[in-house]
């Protein structure tokens, strides 16, 4: 937002009218009577000396921008000579005398300090002025340039930028200032936008501010540039990353797993993946000449999760990819994240290749698959279209060797532009997953995309800065440089970053740390605005629905920054208009004692969860003996369940009305302390003793008045108590407060049930 206008748009429109910038409330000081008058266009008819002047002399000198050809009229217009030094002495005592504008545009003034030497922005420059003004400058004398409409000014001001600015003298500028705000002003004493935009405005100038690039905007624009100016000698080959996307539990683990010759769905907890990971492979390709398998060629692999709580994840995963391979298992075709994936890799851009896996299974459907990806329109090159499709099976091991293949195929013949960095330039890069550990600090898995990140940079990641200290590639192994599409594991940052952060090698740690204080300054902002903003929508609409929200307050603690982010998104679903759920706090790490003092703060209403991490001993031993519902996790929907049961547990049970049967009066019957007794028949259902009645005559129900309800005092069959009475049978009852019942009257018996209700 360069040159972001903090001032009125509209300039004085008349002579007389009181100018002032927006924003600028009125003050006790006095306006110039008089703002100075727009220039004349250049070429404008204008009389001798330009259109009269409020005070201004016969023989005005001319207006800006009024074209002055010879030096004879401009004698006679007094711009240069005698007249013209008379005149800016006589201008200049009338400015300061009014306040108004002090000097008159292309004169030269000679004041009581010195000379000043005053030059327009329009014009020549070329003549005596010119000399005049280059013996002022060798005297050392103060020059000012007379402007007028919008000048840009940077932050902060000063009273020698504005001096500048406007063309006035700083002298002159502190005085009008003491004048205005009654406080001395040395050169550069910072002046107040509004202070300096009314002075501007005095002499017809609007100032804009000019905002300064911050530090974060000025290494954006150096990457970009960069990236941007690269000189192709430079660049070499670089690996491509592949995402596995597709639908829960369609392989893409086990096919990964199958890659790396490793196990590693076996050991996730409850056989779902829960953070973005990343491997490095190496596939061998045969060599054209020998036709034997000696080519090496690396493809970087990101295992992304497959559960919709981590869309966002995997969405982020597809950003930072080259290919998507799109996994389906023919047993279950496609199915909704199938199509989700499809669309997240379109969206991002990147090429795509279809798995058809779990081939080996009796149930598997190879042809239905396939028909069902064409319709999402994925078609083979033999179907017109360009996406290989290859037949795998995690778990024998079939077409694995053709998927490698099929990667580096695409990479050669589609990417092999894209697929080139430079090497040697100041490493940038994506978090790919973020978490905290108690003895190593912050540990970052981050994929480099261009330059070479090494031991020691500095790096900028989000709002968090430090020196990478440890770099491990994906075997675990210690390495000191990583190149371009590399995914290594590094410690040294300060605080955990968001999965998906750009991160940035930069020069100077005073850099990343500026930097990373002004983000987390505007996120603490932002976080605070979302918190309000939230508040005040929670607070109208109950108060439009005059229902009280019950707000059960969360603590959640996690391993992983994607793991809070799921966990939140998830929550956030849990949604009703009486109850709601509101994340108090939210970390990485282990439960700790502050966690518990903040859900002390109201305990009914607070929950603590731990995401694979536990409650430390301080929490356990604070959290003893009160009442602090605290619950550790590993399956994030077991949280999310409990949760929802926890929410649903804060909505008040509703009533509902069971009918039960109707009987029409036959007959009534005055019986002495008693009162009135109905002879009804029953016309459906039952009657039960213990039921609700209420008695409807002509359609309308004339007992109990609203809001109320009755039972029966009495139900008898002839003589005897009835506990209930069904349909077709007649009986006698009297009816609780009620003896003005009438032949043909309907009773109408229900019973109310207590629901309890879900979200
Ligand atoms: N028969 C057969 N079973 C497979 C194959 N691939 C995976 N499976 C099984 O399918 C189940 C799910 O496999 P995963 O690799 O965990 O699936 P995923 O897509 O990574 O699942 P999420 O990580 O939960 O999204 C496991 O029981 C695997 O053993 C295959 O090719 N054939």
């Amino acid at each position: 937002m360069v040159g972001q206008t903090h001032a009125r748009n509209d300039r004085p429109a008349a002579p007389s009218q009181c100018a002032r910038p927006a924003g600028v409330a009125e003050r006790n000081h006095s306006y110039p009577v008089a703002a100075p008058a727009r220039p004349a266009k250049p070429g404008a008819p204008a009389g001798p000396g330009g259109p009269p002047r409020p005070g201004a002399a016969p023989g005005f000198p001319p207006r800006p921008g009024e074209v002055v050809d010879d030096e004879e009229e401009k004698k006679k217009a007094g711009v240069i000579g005698r007249d013209a030094r008379q005149k800016g002495r006589t201008a200049g005592d009338r400015g300061r005398s009014t306040g108004g504008p002090r000097v008159d545009r292309g004169s030269v003034v000679i004041g009581s300090g010195g000379v000043e030497m005053v030059e327009q922005q329009w014009g020549s420059r070329r003549g005596p002025r010119q000399a005049l003004l280059r013996k002022a400058i060798r005297r050392g004398q103060q020059v000012v340039t007379i402007k007028e409409g919008k000048i840009e000014i940077t932050l902060p001001i000063t009273v020698r930028s504005l001096s500048e600015a406007i063309g006035m003298k700083t002298g002159e500028l502190s005085k009008r200032l003491l004048k205005e705000t009654s406080q001395l002003y040395g050169n550069n004493s910072p002046v107040d936008f509004e202070t300096a935009a009314l002075i501007a405005v005095e002499k017809n100038i609007e100032l804009i501010v000019k905002r300064q690039k911050t530090a974060e905007e000025l290494l954006i624009e150096d990457f970009e540039r960069l990236t941007r100016e690269v000189d192709s000698e430079k660049l070499r080959p670089r690996p491509p990353v592949v995402t596995i996307m597709g639908h829960v539990d369609h392989g893409k683990t086990s096919l990964l797993d199958k890659i790396r010759r490793s196990n590693v769905a076996a050991g996730e907890v409850g056989g779902i993946t829960q953070v973005i990971r990343a491997w490095s492979v190496t596939h061998k390709i045969e060599d054209p000449e020998t036709g034997e398998k000696v080519i090496e060629r690396p493809i970087t692999f990101l295992d992304t999760p497959g559960h919709e709580a981590f869309t966002k994840m995997r969405a982020r995963g597809a950003n930072v990819t080259d290919i998507a391979v799109i996994v389906v298992a023919a047993t279950d075709g496609v199915m909704p994240q199938t199509e989700e994936a499809v669309a997240h890799a379109r969206a991002a851009d990147v090429r795509i290749i279809v798995a058809i896996n779990k081939v080996d299974a009796p149930n598997a459907n190879v042809d239905r698959t396939r028909r069902q990806l064409y319709n999402l329109e994925l078609l083979p090159d033999d179907m017109g279209g360009d996406i290989q499709f290859v037949e795998t099976s995690a778990l024998t091991g079939q077409g694995i060797d053709d998927l490698l293949n099929a990667i580096l195929i695409e990479a050669e013949i589609n990417l092999a532009d894209d697929l080139q960095a430079d090497p040697d330039r100041p490493a940038f890069g994506t978090c790919l997953e973020a978490y905290m550990t108690s003895d190593e600090g912050v540990m970052a898995t981050v994929l480099v995309q261009q330059g070479t990140l090494k031991l020691g940079d500095i790096v900028l990641c989000g709002a968090n800065f430090g020196r990478v200290r440890s770099m491990q590639n994906d075997l675990g192994l210690s390495i000191e440089e990583a190149g371009p599409s590399t995914p290594v594991l590094i410690t040294g940052l300060g605080g955990v970053p968001n999965a998906d952060d750009p991160f940035y090698a930069v020069d100077e740690l005073t850099t990343a740390a500026k930097i990373a204080e002004a983000r987390e300054k505007k996120d603490r902002e932002a976080s605070l605005n979302r918190f309000t903003a939230v508040k005040d929508i929670d607070m109208l609409s109950a108060a439009k629905s005059k229902l009280k929200i019950t707000e059960l307050k969360i603590i959640l603690k996690a391993e992983a920054r994607g793991s809070v982010e799921a966990i939140r998104k998830e929550l956030e679903k849990l949604t009703h208009e009486e109850v709601t759920t509101r994340v108090l706090h939210a970390g990485i790490g282990a439960i700790t004692e502050s966690d518990v003092q903040l859900a002390l703060t109201s305990p009914q209403d607070t929950l603590i969860v731990g995401f694979n991490v536990t409650a430390d001993d301080a929490a356990l031993k604070l959290a003893e003996g009160r009442e602090i519902s605290l619950r550790e996790y590993q399956i994030i929907y077991n949280l999310v369940d409990d949760v929802k049961a926890a929410l649903e547990g804060r909505l008040k049970p509703i009533e509902e009305v069971v009918h039960l049967g109707r009987a029409v009066v036959r007959q009534t019957f005055k019986h002495g302390k008693v009162g009135t007794i109905a002879g009804c028949y029953v016309t459906s259902g039952v009657l039960e003793r213990s039921a609700r009645v209420r008695v409807i005559r002509g359609g309308v129900v004339v007992f109990p008045p609203a809001e109320k309800v009755v039972g029966l005092d009495s139900l008898k069959r002839f003589k005897d108590d009835a506990k209930d009475v069904r349909e077709g049978f007649e009986c006698g009852l009297k009816i609780t407060g009620f003896d003005d019942i009438k032949v043909d009257d309907v009773i109408e018996a229900f019973k109310i049930e207590i629901r309890h209700r879900t979200l």
